[in-house]
């Protein structure tokens, strides 16, 4: 289980009786996209949650390049480089634009390269007294905040000293990945970044994805994402997940127009179930 990913294997969650994930195997590579595509309720955002610490797997291992992260605290994770949003957007009402996303970059600091936290004695006495080392981190965290917002163009940097409160939905959605992003993550997990968003917000959340492969090289992403079409332009590889289990692992052309793929969400859709907009895809 060395190398650089994400290693999730034989993975199984329980709730009460309901095996949420059973058995789900997958590898995220840094510099890939991976999307889970899969019915309401196959287990995707429960995956997310057991990746990032958030939920505890019942059995099965995961590694964040190399180091077992199954047993550890989400804190932990998201220093090895696992950023992640939420299904439902989370900013922090009361700052600014601009606040929210150095809390960002700072997340991203409080671990150094070595591993070694920030010595926080060193760390007041330099703030206190403006020493340079200090000045030079303060300016880092400015020019990262900085690029990060301006990954979304003119969405979120003409705002930056506004409420993050009174953004809409869709630059709320974008803040938080912005933030995720200038903690300068190994890999970025989203889920369903695109829920809520008309089809104009949906096709620059598109463009973004390709413009951060474009950018950010080294970073994984796994995105939880239900609209099929945009699965198709960003992902090199799609997991279906269907009652918890892979169901078939591919590119996505070969994945989504697989007759047993077709088969999960036409079944759910002819027992009523609401699998959103995956059919248009
Ligand atoms: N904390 C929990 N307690 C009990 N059951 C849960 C819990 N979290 C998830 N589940 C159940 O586990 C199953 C998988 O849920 P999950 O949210 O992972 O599915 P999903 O594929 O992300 O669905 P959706 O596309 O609707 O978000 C569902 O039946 C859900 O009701």
């Amino acid at each position: 289980m060395t190398g650089e990913a994400i290693v999730v294997d034989n993975v199984s969650r329980v709730f009460g009786g309901l095996k949420a994930v059973d058995g789900a195997s997958l590898k995220l590579a840094r510099g890939e996209t991976v999307a889970i595509v899969g019915p309401n309720g196959a287990g995707k955002s429960t995956l997310i949650q057991l990746i990032s610490g958030v939920d505890r797997a019942d059995s099965g291992t995961i590694h964040v390049d190399g180091v077992r992260t199954d047993h550890l605290p989400p804190d932990r994770i998201a220093r090895l480089g696992v950023g992640r949003s939420f299904q439902t957007s989370r900013v922090f009402p009361a700052l600014t634009v601009w606040d929210s996303v150095l809390v960002g970059v700072q997340a991203g600091l409080i671990e150094t390269r070595s591993g070694r936290l920030i010595d926080p004695v060193t760390e007041s006495a330099g703030a206190l007294l403006g020493l340079p080392f200090w000045r030079r981190r303060v300016a880092a965290q400015e020019a990262a905040a900085e690029a990060a917002l301006k990954l979304f163009g003119d969405r979120l940097w003409p705002r930056r000293d506004q409420p993050a409160l009174g953004l809409s939905y869709a630059n709320r959605r974008r803040l938080e990945i912005a933030r995720l992003l200038a903690a300068e993550p190994r890999y970025l997990l989203l889920d369903e970044p695109s829920a809520g968003m008309n089809p104009t917000e949906t096709e620059e959340l598109t463009h973004l994805i390709l413009d951060l492969r474009r950018t950010h090289p080294d970073m994984g992403i796994l995105v939880i994402e239900h609209k099929l079409s945009m699965v198709r332009r960003i992902a090199d590889r799609v997991v279906v997940l269907n009652q918890g289990r892979v169901l078939i692992e591919d590119k996505p052309d070969h994945a989504l127009d697989h007759p047993e793929v077709v088969e999960a969400y036409l079944g759910r859709a002819r027992s009523g179930a609401n699998f959103q907009d995956a059919h248009h895809g």
